[in-house]
């Protein structure tokens, strides 16, 4: 689990750094919640199908996602699963269980359900997981999902990251309830609160969360405490609406690799050496990840125009030619690397 944490943290040290240099064109980091990331997925099964918001790719690191796969991803090449249609970070495994990041917040949140309803009904040994954030649960889905998962008794578990901040919206613009955990108890699901910075917590929470859901069909709803101590993209200040020193308290005093490090070390697992190994190794491995990502070639620009219909329509096939035309008439605006 801390390797993976640690694999988590430079992954976003990396790309970010990609980001700033305009190699890729979007970033969104997870740092402050690696511990919500790598603790939960680690108390799921394989078999267990994520719903995933777009903070969570330790879910994903977890399961076997190389750090190639996720290069190619953020840099849209022609290994890329999505065909480079979509924005850096909305990473998605068939393979891994693990449905492709949709920007549009909290829909994910009833896929689950429904998904989870399936897996009742086929009595699969398996549960739906979602993620989503405090801001999230702001929205209808939010509701409709959790009354739909309490009636139908479907094993799905949702796990709320209350960070504080959508954007740059706080909790305190958002609700007044207590937090996140009664909403879920509001509809009759039974719902905990844990420090979301603890692995250790976080890991055991979602560990029995699981053995209810899968064995006694229930939804579960975890609100997990903690913290987004970055910005919250690339197309973010945070520093122009919260306190300098309120990111720094939590970065500082809080931070859940920290906190694990030292919990691994005083049971005598881990010390500097192998902290220093481990960092360096990860690092390299991905710049390598980057550069092959960033030399590879691009999709074809026909590829914007397939997988969505069976049969191309004519309002489709005419904008494919118009773009051709247009790309022809205008080589030097388009990037040479992209194959027409
Ligand atoms: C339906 C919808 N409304 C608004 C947005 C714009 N938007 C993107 S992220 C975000 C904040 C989400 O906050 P939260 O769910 O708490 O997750 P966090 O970013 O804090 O992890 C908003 C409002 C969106 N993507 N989709
Ligand atoms: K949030």
């Amino acid at each position: 689990m801390y390797s993976n944490m640690v694999t988590l943290q430079t992954l976003d040290t990396v790309f970010y750094e990609a980001q700033r240099q305009g190699r890729i064109s979007f970033y969104v980091t997870s740092i402050g919640e690696e511990a919500i990331n790598i603790a939960s997925a680690a108390a799921l099964t394989s078999d267990d199908i994520v719903f995933p918001q777009y903070r969570e790719p330790g879910v994903l690191l977890w399961r076997g996602f190389t750090l190639q796969e996720f290069a190619n991803q953020c840099f849209g090449n022609k290994a890329d699963y999505g065909k480079g249609r979509q924005m850096p970070i909305h990473y998605g495994s068939n393979k891994l269980n693990y449905f492709t990041v949709s920007s549009t917040i909290a829909t994910q949140i009833p896929h689950a359900v429904g998904a989870a309803y399936s897996l009742k009904m086929d009595k699969k040994d398996a549960c739906a997981v979602t993620y989503f954030g405090d801001g999230g649960t702001s929205e209808g889905d939010f509701h409709a999902a959790m009354n739909f998962a309490a009636v139908t008794e479907s094993p799905v578990i949702f796990i709320c990251r209350n960070n504080g901040w959508a954007i740059s919206t706080p909790t305190s613009d958002q609700f007044r309830s207590d937090g996140i955990a009664v909403r879920g108890q509001a509809y009759g699901v039974r719902s905990i609160r844990v420090d979301g910075n603890d692995a250790l917590a976080m890991y055991s929470a979602v560990r029995s969360a699981r053995q209810m859901a899968v064995n006694e069909h229930r939804p579960i709803l975890i609100e997990a405490v903690t913290y987004r101590v970055g910005h919250h993209s690339t197309s973010d200040d945070s520093t122009k609406y919260r306190p300098a020193d309120e990111i720094e308290w939590w970065r500082m005093a809080r931070d859940p690799v920290t906190r694990f490090r030292k919990w691994i070390e005083i049971n005598g697992w881990w010390g500097s050496e192998a902290e220093s190994q481990l960092r360096s190794s990860i690092r390299s491995q991905l710049l390598h990840a980057i550069q092959i990502a960033e030399r590879a070639e691009k999709p074809p620009v026909n590829d914007l125009f397939t997988d969505v219909y069976d049969n191309i329509p004519s309002n489709l096939r005419e904008q494919e030619k118009l773009l051709k035309e247009t790309i022809n008439r205008h080589p030097k605006d388009y990037p040479a690397d992209v194959p027409i």
